[in-house]
């Protein structure tokens, strides 16, 4: 299967103060990877150096075989789809202009966008089921509306990989598991995706992968039973997760999904 993303020894320090280094993975097209790890590990901080927002101190990122540095900040936009970990999302602009706004990285300087970026907004937010929301002011959404906003704005770009920063940790169960459902779902129409979550159980029910960032190293990489049940994420974490654990995870998190 074609490779989607490459990440090669990457190192980043804000100032004198290093949060990983030596990180290495690889993700194929239409998997899902999620990283794991505690407060503070330097998910977010992984995320932002390959969404092109933060510049590594050392390594290397490839898009579809292509170094980021040679794609320039407007060709990382036009491939990678980035969802920051949310804030409140208070602009005063209705949800069909600001999932629009979306479609920046592929319009020529100072073009407003045409008849086809709001077709493709609007074909962004069926994607993710909020096209009743399309008039609706940002500053007037739930949290769980607010999340699917920022997907939507992401989807707008086509792009061919899709970065998640902890898209369900201020959900309710409810909102948690149409976010879940939604990547799912973005996943099977050949997306690739990297999800930033605390949450085991999540990356449980999606991830073809995992890897568990952890005291500036990643210190475990594979496939998500792999990673979960290892040694290394048992110090991580503080607790064992055995298979049968596993196993109840899935059962509890699947089940509103057969609803
Ligand atoms: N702009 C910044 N300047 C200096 N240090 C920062 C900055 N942003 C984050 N840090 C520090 O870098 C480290 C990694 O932060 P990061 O937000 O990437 O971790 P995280 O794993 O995403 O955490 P969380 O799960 O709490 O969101 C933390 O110690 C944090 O305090």
């Amino acid at each position: 299967m074609e490779l989607m993303l490459e990440v090669k020894s990457l190192a980043f320090s804000y100032g004198n103060r290093p949060v990983f280094e030596n990180v290495s993975f690889s993700l194929k097209k239409g998997e899902i990877m999620c990283i794991l790890g505690p407060n503070g590990a330097g998910k977010s901080t992984l995320i932002k150096c390959i969404a092109g927002i933060l510049k590594p101190d050392n390594g290397s990122i490839y898009i579809q075989g292509e170094d980021t540095v040679s794609l320039g900040v407007r060709g990382i936009a036009r491939n990678i789809g980035y969802v920051p970990q949310q804030n409140e999302v208070v602009f005063p602009f209705t949800v069909l202009d600001f999932v629009v706004m979306g479609r920046a990285p592929h319009l020529s300087m100072f073009a407003s966008p045409g008849t086809e970026d709001i077709k493709l907004a609007k074909e962004s937010l069926a994607m993710v089921g909020i096209s009743g929301l399309a008039e609706r002011p940002v500053a007037k959404l739930s949290g769980g509306q607010s999340q699917m906003v920022l997907i939507a704005r992401a989807l707008v770009q086509k792009p061919a990989l899709l970065l998640l920063d902890e898209p369900t940790s201020h959900l309710d169960f409810g909102n948690q598991i149409l976010v879940l459902e939604t990547v799912q779902k973005l996943a099977s129409l050949g997306m690739s995706i990297v999800m930033n979550t605390h949450m085991p159980d999540h990356a449980f029910l999606l991830g073809d992968r995992a890897a568990a960032l952890s005291g500036g190293r990643l210190v475990a990489a594979g496939k998500v039973e792999t990673v979960v049940t290892s040694k290394m994420m048992s110090s991580v974490y503080g607790v064992n997760v055995a298979i049968r654990e596993i196993e109840d995870m899935k059962r509890k998190v699947c089940l509103p999904l057969r609803r």
